[in-house]
């Protein structure tokens, strides 16, 4: 069984859309949406995948969500079925942090047919022995000192030593201030990242706020040999469920 957020309750948010964020920017893929998270940031934008009622970590909208309407649980096979039914030959999973459920992910990837996948993870939990295989690509997005989180929950060096041997790796650190650019440098000389498989992303839920992030951010990606990834469902679609 897997746990799924929801668009609207009962409905499990898997869908088809195009790769807003970086390395596969652009590219029409279907999307599946797990629910939980192990870290908190105070700029989640997806708190309803893990802010239930009673949670009272920090969060910066204060909403706490009804378990019951943004939780779905669903079996593997009917997830895959969902998915294979959007017609698309490659899959993210996201959350949340999808590798909470590797056992069950890596059960459900195994019959999904013809389809290359793709992982949006915050870096702190090691893919299942099973699912690992059968995972195309890995947006690993570890979660710097301005997300709220304790730095030794969310910056793990066993976790980094592990995904920088991985080919299939790319890191792509949300900054909001140009501090947090300092902060992602200092992780790139301690744990070895490559650099030309880095991305430094704004954070933000609306077109006016990555646009005046980009603008500083371009120039320190140009000068320290980052990418700077967009986010381009912002854009197309705003902050919304499902898209
Ligand atoms: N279109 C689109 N691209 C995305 N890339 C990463 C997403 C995420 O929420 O992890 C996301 C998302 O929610 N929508
Ligand atoms: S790691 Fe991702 S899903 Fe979890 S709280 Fe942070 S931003 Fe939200
Ligand atoms: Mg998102």
């Amino acid at each position: 069984m897997l746990t799924l957020a929801t668009t609207t309750p009962g409905e499990p948010e898997i869908f088809a859309s195009l790769q807003g964020e970086g390395p596969s920017i652009g590219r029409p893929v279907a999307f599946v949406r797990l629910s939980r998270c192990n870290l908190a940031c105070t700029w989640c934008d997806t708190a309803y995948t893990w802010r239930f009622e009673g949670d009272n970590r920090p969060h910066r909208d204060g909403l706490a969500f009804e378990r019951k309407a943004n939780q779905v649980v669903l079996d593997e096979a009917d997830v895959a079925a969902r998915i294979m039914a959007l017609g698309q030959d490659r899959l993210v999973i996201t959350g949340g942090e999808p590798l909470l459920q590797g056992t069950a992910l890596a059960r459900m990837v195994t019959l999904l047919e013809g389809m290359s996948v793709e992982i949006e993870t915050n870096g702190t939990v090691a893919p299942h022995p099973a699912l690992d295989p059968l995972v195309s690509q890995y947006n690993v997005s570890p979660k710097l000192k301005h997300s709220g989180n304790p730095v030794d929950s969310a910056q793990i060096p066993e976790r980094f030593a592990e995904w920088i041997q991985k080919p299939q790796v790319w890191f792509k650190f949300v900054v909001a201030t140009p501090d947090d650019v300092a902060e992602v440098l200092d992780l790139i000389e301690t744990h070895r990242l490559p650099r030309e498989r880095t991305f430094v992303m704004p954070e933000g839920t609306d077109s006016a706020t990555l646009r005046e992030r980009e603008r500083w951010l371009a120039p320190l990606a140009l000068q320290h040999g980052l990418r700077l990834s967009d986010r381009m469902h912002i854009h197309l679609y705003g902050d919304t469920r499902g898209t």
